[in-house]
């Protein structure tokens, strides 16, 4: 049994905080979002994450899980203080470390005896050092401590599912005995640990999501040049990930990679590159041909229904992917954008997204049935894979529509079936 702080609660922390407590630890979460620990402390989780509001509940009614607006209360008493706020892009691409900083101050104000923090959140290369110096300059002169990097590697939707059962457990630091203390918080997960230094660790994250985004850019540009020739993108990528070097995972053809991590991540690590003199090629074109794929989508349905003003068109999902209420960064609500900006009236549906959609884009119309959605429109867009469009009662959706045009961001379906609905039909790559 360990006592641990986790400082940030929200799609990583709250995930960490439950999940450490289910294993028998004490566990504070630490949030200065004073609804979020209300909601927490509830066992209502602030977020649209299967598994979680049960975890929380279990561990919360166990008394092993407390969540708090204080530091003085947490901080003190943990051996182990985990760092998972945000650290979304600023303006210029570079990581914005604004909450990182202050909870690393108020980490450095608080912490008593000898403490380990550890850096889960994304952080920049470097990180680990900045972290250092800035606790360095205001503890107490008995604290001590040391700074590992820890990066975190679950998906949202599947987080509860992917914290549980880790790929690997990367662990850097200048400290090894501090890195292996952390492994055994990890241990009853029998998942490869990797240690290494703290820099080594923190540039293991951002490649990792790199070559993920960058895979996905690929397939969107095969895609394109199948379209022009009449192949089969799907059965393309099903054709190399037959081969064990190339594998099936992360060749889905779409509208493009949205979320809270490869665009920021993506963007950071090509603005290290520039900070440092190097020329990112590569990563820039994974950047640009993603932002082509939601342009390339929205020309596509001008060509096929026509100019957009005043029509009105279905929009099937607003998250960045299925089985999350997440909307940061998501490629569909860029392109419920850029329908209204061509003066079309989007009327959106999505089973856990429309809260989170309806506050950046107000202007568009709501419902909390995805047929009455369609009811009266001249084409649907399918922009988020959820399970509930995949057996969709397409007859009926075609009888509803003023005209039957399909437009499948995800390749959810088969053409031919969609065609023989009375759908025109246009997916990406095929
Ligand atoms: N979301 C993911 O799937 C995922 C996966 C792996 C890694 N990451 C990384 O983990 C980090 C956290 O991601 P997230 O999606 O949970 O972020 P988030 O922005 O959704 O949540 C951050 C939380 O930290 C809180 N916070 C901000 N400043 C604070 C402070 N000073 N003290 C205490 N709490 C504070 C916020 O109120 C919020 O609840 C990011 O660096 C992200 O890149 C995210
Ligand atoms: O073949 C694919 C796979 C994914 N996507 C899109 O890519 C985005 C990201 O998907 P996914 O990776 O499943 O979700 P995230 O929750 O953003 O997880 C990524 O980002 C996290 C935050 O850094 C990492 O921890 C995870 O390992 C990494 O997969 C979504 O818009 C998907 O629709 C595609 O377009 N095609």
């Amino acid at each position: 049994m360990a006592v641990i702080t986790i400082i940030g609660t929200n799609y990583v922390g709250a995930v960490y905080a439950a999940a450490f407590a289910d294993l028998g630890n004490q566990v504070y979460g630490v949030d200065i979002d004073e609804r979020k620990v209300q909601l927490l402390s509830e066992g209502i989780s602030p977020i649209y994450e299967p598994g979680l509001d049960e975890l929380v509940t279990r561990n919360l009614k166990a008394g092993r899980l407390r969540f708090t607006t204080c530091y003085d209360e947490a901080v003190p008493v943990s051996e182990f203080v985990f760092i998972c706020v945000g650290t979304p892009s600023s303006f210029s691409g570079e990581a914005d470390m604004r909450a990182v900083r202050s909870a690393a101050e108020m980490i450095g104000k608080t912490i008593r005896g000898h403490t380990i923090i550890i850096n889960k959140s994304t952080m920049p290369i470097g990180s680990g050092d900045l972290v250092t110096s800035i606790i360095n300059q205001v503890k107490s002169p008995d604290a001590t401590f040391a700074v590992v990097s820890n990066p975190e590697f679950l998906r949202e939707g599947s987080a509860v599912q992917d914290v549980f059962n880790p790929s690997r457990i990367v662990l850097g630091a200048e400290d090894r005995e501090a890195a292996e203390r952390v492994a055994e918080l990890y241990s009853a997960l029998n998942a490869p640990v990797l240690i290494t230094d703290r820099r080594t660790a923190e540039m293991i994250k951002y490649a990792s999501n790199a070559i993920l985004a960058t895979r996905i850019s690929f397939i969107n540009e095969i895609a394109q040049i199948c379209e022009q020739y009449q192949a089969d993108v799907k059965v393309v990528a099903q054709g190399m990930g037959l081969d064990p070097r190339i594998g099936p995972l992360f060749l889905d053809a779409g509208i493009g990679f949205g979320g809270s991590c490869f665009p920021k991540d993506v963007k950071a690590l090509s603005y290290m590159a520039q900070e440092a003199g190097c020329h990112p090629q590569l990563l820039h074109a994974v950047l640009e041909i993603n932002q082509d794929q939601r342009r390339r989508f929205v020309h596509k349905l001008q060509t096929m229904v026509g100019d957009l003003h005043q029509r009105p068109i279905a929009i099937w999902g607003l998250s960045f992917k299925q089985d999350t209420d997440d909307i940061r960064e998501s490629p569909a609500i860029d392109v419920v954008r850029m329908l209204i900006q061509r003066g079309a009236i989007p009327r959106c549906y999505d089973p856990a997204a429309m809260d989170n959609a309806r506050e950046v884009v107000p202007e568009a119309e709501y419902f909390d049935d995805p047929y009455e959605a369609v009811r009266g429109t001249d084409a649907l867009l399918v922009l988020t894979p959820w399970n509930e469009f995949k057996q969709a009662d397409l007859g009926r959706v075609a009888d509803l529509m003023r005209q039957p045009v399909l437009l499948d961001g995800r390749n959810l379906y088969d053409p031919a079936d969609v065609r023989r609905l009375g759908f025109r039909y246009a997916g990406v790559g095929r």
